[in-house]
């Protein structure tokens, strides 16, 4: 096999709040522990049960601030009041070891990834709910947020679906076995795709260096 370094994948995660996105993702690790998770920096609250490096870094507003003036942010968007984003250098490191990377983002964040310049290594992938009835019983289920906040985030899951044509696929989290058993799925054609890519680029370059050393 020519010897062509591999990039690693930007796997985008969109939905509307409560779809499923961190069960997924929590599921797509178990199954693949070479995948990285982006851990998204945060001004909301943690909620009981969260840890500071594990689920968000929890910042205050001016530190998160000083992050993106300091240009450390591949995108960052406010969300529901609070702000969130992605660091570069955890993702850059993770691709340029071949190791693909997995994002839990708002719509905002997804545009503004895949419009970066790692933007042709996205694969992004917008996550439905069986209905809305059901997304709402999943907020209230999950019982970590206020009503008040749960109403918000119904209030603005419209928004969110509205941007789902922007992805490269979309997959509805009906029964959670099916929708992982999709995400697999996905994950291992894109693999493929981008590996017979990089296999490709390094068996043209051959040519072309076998052509000139003639
Ligand atoms: N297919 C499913 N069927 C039933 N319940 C589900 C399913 N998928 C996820 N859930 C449950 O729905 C709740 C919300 O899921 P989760 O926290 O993963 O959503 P999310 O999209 O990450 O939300 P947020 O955007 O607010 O972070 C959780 O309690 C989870 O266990
Ligand atoms: N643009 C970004 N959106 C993010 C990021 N991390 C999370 N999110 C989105 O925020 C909402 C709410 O998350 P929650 O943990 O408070 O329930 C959800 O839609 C996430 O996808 C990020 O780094 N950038």
């Amino acid at each position: 096999m020519p010897d062509t370094a591999r990039r690693g994948l930007l796997i985008i995660l969109s939905s509307p709040s409560g779809a499923g996105k961190s069960t997924l993702a929590k599921r797509l690790m178990n199954w693949d522990p070479t995948l990285s998770f982006s851990v998204s920096a945060t001004t909301r609250d943690p909620r009981p049960g969260e840890t500071d490096g594990i689920e968000y870094y929890f910042k205050t507003r001016a530190e998160f601030e000083a992050m993106v003036e300091a240009g450390e942010m591949l995108e960052h968007a406010e969300v529901f009041g609070n702000f969130y984003g992605t660091s570069k250098g955890p993702v850059e490191r993770a691709m340029s070891e071949g190791r693909d990377t997995l994002f839990d983002v708002d719509w905002q964040g997804g545009q503004q990834i895949r419009n970066s310049s790692l933007g042709k290594d996205v694969v992004s992938i917008f996550i439905l709910p069986p209905s809305i009835a059901a997304l709402e019983q999943r907020l209230r289920s999950r019982a970590q947020d206020s009503d008040a906040v749960i109403r918000g985030r119904m209030e603005k899951s419209l928004a969110e679906i509205s941007h789902w044509s922007e992805y490269d696929y979309v997959l509805v989290n009906d029964d959670l076995d099916a929708a992982e058993e999709r995400l697999r799925t996905i994950l291992t054609a894109e693999r493929v795709r981008r590996d017979r890519q990089t296999w490709l680029t390094g068996f043209v370059r051959g040519l072309n260096k076998e052509f000139d050393d003639r």
